[in-house]
């Protein structure tokens, strides 16, 4: 599969069959190049400062607004109503969310999806919404879009083949990718698959200032993947369907070709991938721990300085050197709200309980950190040189948003684990005032 690499670049794409496609020099000839329709796709307002200035311009067969009304269709475990069920401040914590069987149910990337928590409006564009997809089969004939925001998905199980209106991507666990605002995209998958999804209304994401670090490290812009133009010419007799996620709420509308039909394009507005292998980690090699902010790989800035809608910061496998320290994280209360999941591995505060596709959320100011078992071993432990989290992928999506948890996440999914609170339970004193 061919990509071409950068973040927010300036990029420019024509399918290989029918060279001479892009328009130059203009974006809106009288008649376009193989007779297309030109389509711009806006991601932000058309007067934002250049630096966050971003659209595309599609060149297609038929224009996206060929199809018959939207119409209201089941959302599934899909919601925006943060107060289904009271108030929550526990330390919450489940264990893998199931994977529908084939033989039981087949389930796609849409039907899939579940809300498990969030906040904000889509309404009045600033919020964030967590969801966990799980599935077994791939979407037929229907697209999605999202006019309410940011999707950041992170395959935990199975890899997803992402048909979109700019070209293909293929992600695996261990990738990310991010399908912004009103991009259409269809998921293809190979068996019973998983993952997490950040969803932000509002910003886009970008990648972290570096400040003191400099001009290299985390994240490296050329890591970032977005896909080339791929188009099919397809009549589908027996009707497409455009899911359209507006207001919290989905809408389907048929469309008798594929959306795919996208033959060339150029624009700073597209899907993108990454693989967290490439992430640079940056540690501390004196002593003490630093904050997780130092594993920022994407963040959604709100309109106060510094602090985020949501940041996507990851664990990945490193070394661990700092003398005289309690290595894992620290004991915390937090202004932010921290959700967790697991894409492979063990976490290093949590070596237990926490399992790969289940996910934990520690709310604003709930109380949370090492488990008995991991303060124990590390308050004892030599202070070796040591790898840390090899061979693991933990993840966070930390929001200065308080979150709500839905019907789904508490209740209806049955995988919250009512027991995480004992994982404290037996921390005992070590006060010693003769000391
Ligand atoms: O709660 C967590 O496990 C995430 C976390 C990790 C860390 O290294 C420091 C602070 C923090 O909140
Ligand atoms: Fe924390």
């Amino acid at each position: 599969m061919a990509y071409m690499s950068g973040f927010g670049n300036e990029f420019s794409s024509e399918d290989p069959r029918c060279p001479g496609s892009l328009p130059e020099g203009q974006n809106n000839p009288q008649v376009c190049p193989y007779g297309l329709y030109a389509e711009q796709l806006s991601g932000s307002a058309f007067t934002c400062p250049r630096p966050t200035n971003k659209r595309s311009w599609l060149y297609r067969i038929l224009p996206s607004v060929k199809h018959k009304p939207f119409i209201a269709m089941s959302c599934g475990d899909v919601t925006e109503n943060w107060n289904e069920v009271e108030p929550d401040p526990n330390q919450l914590r489940w264990l893998p969310f199931n994977i529908p069987r084939p033989t039981e149910k087949r389930v796609d990337f849409v039907t899939g999806l579940h809300t498990v928590c969030g906040a904000g409006d889509a309404k009045s564009r600033n919020g964030i919404g967590i969801h966990i997809y799980t599935c077994n089969s791939s979407m037929v004939d229907r697209c999605f879009n999202n006019s309410d925001g940011d999707f950041l998905i992170v395959p935990q199980q199975g890899e997803i083949l992402i048909t979109t209106e700019f070209g293909k991507m293929m992600v695996e666990p261990n990738e990310i990718c991010v399908i912004q605002q009103g991009m259409r995209f269809s998921v293809e998958v190979f068996g019973e698959t998983r993952g997490y999804i950040l969803e932000v209304y509002g910003a886009h994401f970008e990648l972290p200032d570096l400040g003191p670090i400099g001009a290299n490290g985390l994240a490296n812009p050329r890591d970032f993947l977005c896909p080339v133009a791929w188009y099919e010419d397809r009549t589908v007799s027996t009707g497409y369907t455009v899911i359209n996620k507006y207001q919290g709420k989905l809408f389907a509308c048929q469309q008798d070709f594929s959306p795919f039909n996208v033959v060339a394009w150029h624009g700073n507005y597209t899907p993108y991938k990454y693989s967290l292998d490439n992430f640079m980690v940056i540690n501390c090699v004196a002593f003490d721990h630093a904050d997780p902010s130092i594993f920022t790989v994407l963040t959604a800035k709100s309109t106060k300085p510094g602090v985020a809608i949501a940041d996507f910061v990851i664990f990945p496998p490193r070394w661990g050197v700092a003398d005289h320290t309690f290595r894992p994280p620290y004991y915390h209360r937090n202004c932010m709200s921290e959700f967790m999941g697991l894409i492979k591995g063990h976490y290093e505060a949590k070596e237990e309980g926490f399992q790969p596709g289940g996910a934990s959320l520690h709310s604003i100011m709930t109380p949370h950190g090492p488990d008995t078992g991991c303060f124990e071993k590390n308050t004892a432990a030599a202070l070796q040189p040591e790898r840390v989290a090899d061979g693991t992928m933990a993840f966070m999506f930390e929001s200065s948003f308080s979150m709500a948890v839905t019907k789904w996440g508490l209740q209806t999914c049955q995988r919250l684990d009512k027991n995480y609170y004992q994982c404290w339970e037996t921390l005992r004193k070590h006060f010693n005032p003769k000391w």
